[in-house]
């Protein structure tokens, strides 16, 4: 299923009074699906808010955000939770692997989640794709932070997701583990879907098919 993220007139502010923060001012775009963006933009700048308000964890106090035509604003917490086990996933840099299970049944278990029964081939497929076949059985506690980041980015590009938000997935990886990273995201938007990239890293972002970038508070 093809889905589309949308921005349209989004004006997002943070928090309240003096403390408050406008980081999205009448804000339209389309993140499209079968496509690759990258968000950059300097530290504070919003980056993981942006991604924050696709998930309907904060609301625009203008303007609409959608996620395949649905206004995520208007969902339930319930309709909010059914879209992020079904249609949205997400790389956080807090990495979220279940300590007791290897790098493969984490991904299976992630899969699970979904709603794949019989999954293994796929496990297996995701766990070549991010170089991690020779880390399958290992424990998250016994794997590098890099491998652990891949087995949270195979967890989450394995599943039948339309939409992939990534924050920083690459922050403990060295080059070459990026552009396996890179390659893996280019292939997950190749069959249709939409991935959102939150990056300092400029190799990331030149591997995008689109960058924004947050300038003085302005995403453009
Ligand atoms: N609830 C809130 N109330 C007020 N300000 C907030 C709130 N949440 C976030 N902020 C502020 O909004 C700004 C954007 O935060 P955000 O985490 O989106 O930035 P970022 O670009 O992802 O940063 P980094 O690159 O350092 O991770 C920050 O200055 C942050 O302190």
């Amino acid at each position: 299923m093809r889905v589309d993220v949308e921005f349209h007139g989004a004006t997002l502010i943070l928090g309240h009074g003096r403390v408050s923060r406008r980081i999205l001012h009448d804000f339209t775009h389309v993140f499209p699906s079968g496509s690759v963006t990258a968000i950059v933009g300097p530290s504070g700048s919003g980056k993981t808010s942006l991604l924050r308000a696709i998930l309907g964890e904060v609301s625009p106090t203008q303007g609409r955000i959608l996620v395949g035509r649905r206004k995520i604003a208007t969902l339930s917490a319930s309709e909010r939770s059914r879209l992020r086990r079904s249609t949205v996933t997400t790389i956080h840099q807090d990495l979220n692997l279940v300590e007791s299970l290897t790098a493969w049944e984490n991904v299976l278990f992630g899969l699970r989640l979904a709603g794949i029964k019989n999954a293994h081939a796929t496990a297996d497929e995701w766990l070549e794709r991010l170089g991690l076949d020779g880390v399958r059985n290992m424990f998250p506690a016994t794997l590098s932070g890099g491998e652990q980041q891949r087995v949270a980015i195979a967890r989450s590009l394995a599943g039948p997701h339309s939409v992939v938000l990534a924050d920083e997935p690459t922050g403990a990886l060295d080059e070459t583990n990026t552009r396996i990273v890179i390659d893996q995201f280019k292939h997950f938007s190749a069959t249709g879907k939409c991935c959102i990239v939150v990056t300092h890293d400029p190799l990331v972002a030149a591997g995008a098919d689109q960058v924004l970038t947050f300038h003085d508070g302005i995403l453009q």
